[in-house]
């Protein structure tokens, strides 16, 4: 029984509007009459309204297919030929044949590479369990060690067909703790006196001492300050000032960790004034920004951002540095300043990160998860990927299994449809890396379910982004191209796109089904590697949609990945158009 499917589209010239267009199920092929008809201002259902300069026509034209073909303007002409190649990582290839399309994950998992994670197997074993991200920070261990994880991630996706991408992450100059003298931890006893100096050891440090890494944090703490190392794992109270050294009582026991976060808080507030007047981006990280630069990291995290200015300067200077190369800049959300100026951080920025860890020392512990969501809604609304981060499986990092607690923090995080979930110490220094792994992956495939199943028509109320016409038109296209796939309960969409963008667009609609996104560049596709529900590949196309729709049909039919009869949506930033058909 053939289905009608109604574009109304006016024209300035009388008679001519679009009619029926009948789409038969058995088929599910689309079939109409041509009639090119200049679309001025009434919204045609499918693709939404809007569209009203005259200079833009929509057609409704034939594809040879028996397919829809909306094409927005003419096409304009475009790449060149190609190599018949298509890139896919190893371990997506193996989800899709397994699963198949609709339950392939959407969530990405960023993983934090330390001593429990360094080796060549073990970054395999967790590429193989799902890890879109390989995050190391440099607040930990030296540049020769991150140079060294990172050839190895690079050797695991020319060797093994993977797309990790590689996050740096900045030390940033809040106050921490410097090493234990290369012990792993430290006790601190209920009552014990340590004494916490801006001296700097050598080998010989007396016992019950810690250096910090912060020269003024002599002067600015006052006898009766409560110091909070980690965000309140440990507390101290300061009860005497000699020169350099403080002395703190121990108020709250607990296991000291090498290069800790250090805060002081006076009279129930933190104290932040010379805190405050630390540069973001300190005299290290700039060096460590040079060396993510040389080695070509895909995203550097910048620690503490306190306004949108660091990041403009920052990516002014990446610009500098590197002309061609499209380095992400995510800013970690982890200070009270962060979160007054949230809107221009996360406008400036390409992405951002509940860095809870940091937050929850800032902020009352009791307001993390509502930051949380605050975060994550602006981020979805300005199109940029979210990174909910630490301690979503903290227990992990000593038992196998998570408590209930922790699956059900996890689960919120994939229920507000975070772009992607992060592992801290789970996967830097556990004992259970790739079970923490397996618990985010199998927790997000549910809580992905349970949004098809039962909750996808509460899809969030997305404001218009765009800056200019052009642009709103790729919006309103993805937007619609997205509702269409949920109406017509879509196998996947299909986008070519060279800068990335087109691919954002559709991800921020979080469709029901999985979005295969084609792109040219090997550093767009493992950008494309932190945004929820992308699947992305790299492959040469041109702007003849018909030859690139065949030849990707077929290179993924070979590779089994998808099969004859699958219905399909497929969207293009060069004709800025919308298809849909079976797959031949
Ligand atoms: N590159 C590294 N070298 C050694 N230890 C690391 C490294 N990265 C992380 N770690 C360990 O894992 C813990 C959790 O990692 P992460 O959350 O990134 O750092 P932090 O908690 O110090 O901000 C760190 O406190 C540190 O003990
Ligand atoms: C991710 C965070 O930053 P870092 O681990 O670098 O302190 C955090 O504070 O939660
Ligand atoms: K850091
Ligand atoms: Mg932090």
């Amino acid at each position: 029984m053939a289905q009608a499917l109604h574009f109304a589209v006016s024209s300035p010239s009388p008679a001519r509007s679009l009619s029926k267009l009948s789409y038969s199920k058995h088929s599910q092929s689309l079939f109409h009459r041509r009639i090119p008809a200049t679309f001025v201002r009434k919204p045609i259902s499918a693709v939404s309204s809007d569209l009203e300069s005259s200079s833009h026509q929509v057609l409704v034209s034939e594809n040879g297919k028996g397919g829809i073909f909306l094409a927005a303007s003419p096409p304009q002409t475009a790449a060149t030929t190609d190599s018949s190649v298509i890139e896919v990582d190893a371990v997506t290839e193996a989800e899709l044949k397994e699963n198949g399309f609709r339950s392939t994950r959407r969530t990405k998992l960023v993983c934090t590479i330390g001593p429990a994670t360094c080796g060549f197997e073990q970054l395999e074993a967790l590429a193989v369990g799902g890890m879109n991200v390989a995050r190391i920070n440099m607040c930990h261990g030296t540049r020769e060690w991150h140079r060294t994880v990172i050839e190895r991630v690079r050797r695991l996706n020319e060797e093994k067909g993977y797309a990790v991408a590689i996050m740096m992450d900045t030390e940033g100059s809040e106050i921490h703790m410097g090493d234990l003298g290369g012990a792993s931890s430290a006790k601190a006893e209920d009552g014990e006196i340590w004494t916490f100096t801006v001296r700097s050891f050598g080998s010989s440090r007396p016992e019950r001492t810690i250096s910090v890494n912060y020269d003024g944090f002599a002067e600015d703490v006052k006898v009766g300050d409560e110091l909070l190392v980690d965000g309140g794992m440990v507390r101290f109270e300061v009860i005497e000032k000699i020169g350099p050294d403080v002395k703190c009582r121990c108020t709250d026991p607990g296991l000291l960790l090498p290069r800790a976060n250090l805060t002081f808080w006076r009279d129930g507030s933190l104290v932040r004034e010379r805190n405050a007047m630390l540069p973001t981006i300190s005299s290290k990280d700039w060096l460590d920004i040079d060396f993510g630069i040389a080695e070509g990291v895909d995203f550097i995290a910048i620690s503490f951002v306190k306004s949108a200015e660091v990041i403009k300067h920052l990516k002014s200077y990446i610009a500098a540095r590197s002309r061609d190369s499209d380095i992400t800049v995510i800013a970690k959300i982890e200070s009270i300043d962060s979160l007054k100026n949230l809107e221009e951080i996360i406008q400036a920025s390409d992405g951002a990160m509940v860095a809870r860890g940091d937050l929850g020392a800032q902020i009352p512990l009791e307001q993390v998860p509502s930051a949380q969501q605050r975060i994550v809604q602006l981020c979805r609304q300005l199109n940029k990927p979210v990174i909910v981060a630490s301690q979503l499986l903290e227990s992990m990092i000593e038992y196998p299994t998570p408590t209930r607690a922790e699956v059900a923090d996890v689960s919120e995080a994939v229920r507000q449809r975070a772009d992607a979930l992060m592992l801290s110490g789970e996967s830097a220094m556990g004992q259970y890396p790739e079970k923490a792994l397996s618990v985010l992956r199998s927790v997000s495939l549910r809580i992905e379910r349970w949004w098809r199943e039962e909750k996808h028509h509460e899809a969030m109320e997305l404001a218009e982004i765009s800056s200019s016409f052009a642009e709103s038109i790729s919006e309103e296209i993805c937007n619609s191209a997205a509702k269409m796939a949920n109406n017509l309960e879509v196998d996947a969409l299909f986008v070519y796109t060279k800068t990335g963008r087109m691919a954002s667009l559709l991800s921020r609609c979080r469709p029901d089904c999985p979005i295969f996104a084609f792109t040219t560049t090997t550093s767009v596709r493992r950008r494309l590697n932190l945004q929820w529900g992308l699947i992305p590949f790299r492959l040469n196309f041109s702007d003849d949609m018909e030859s690139n729709l065949n030849r990707t049909f077929s290179l993924l039919k070979a590779r089994g990945m998808i099969q004859s009869g699958d219905l399909v949506i497929a969207v293009s930033d060069m004709l800025q158009s919308i298809q849909v058909m079976n797959v031949p």
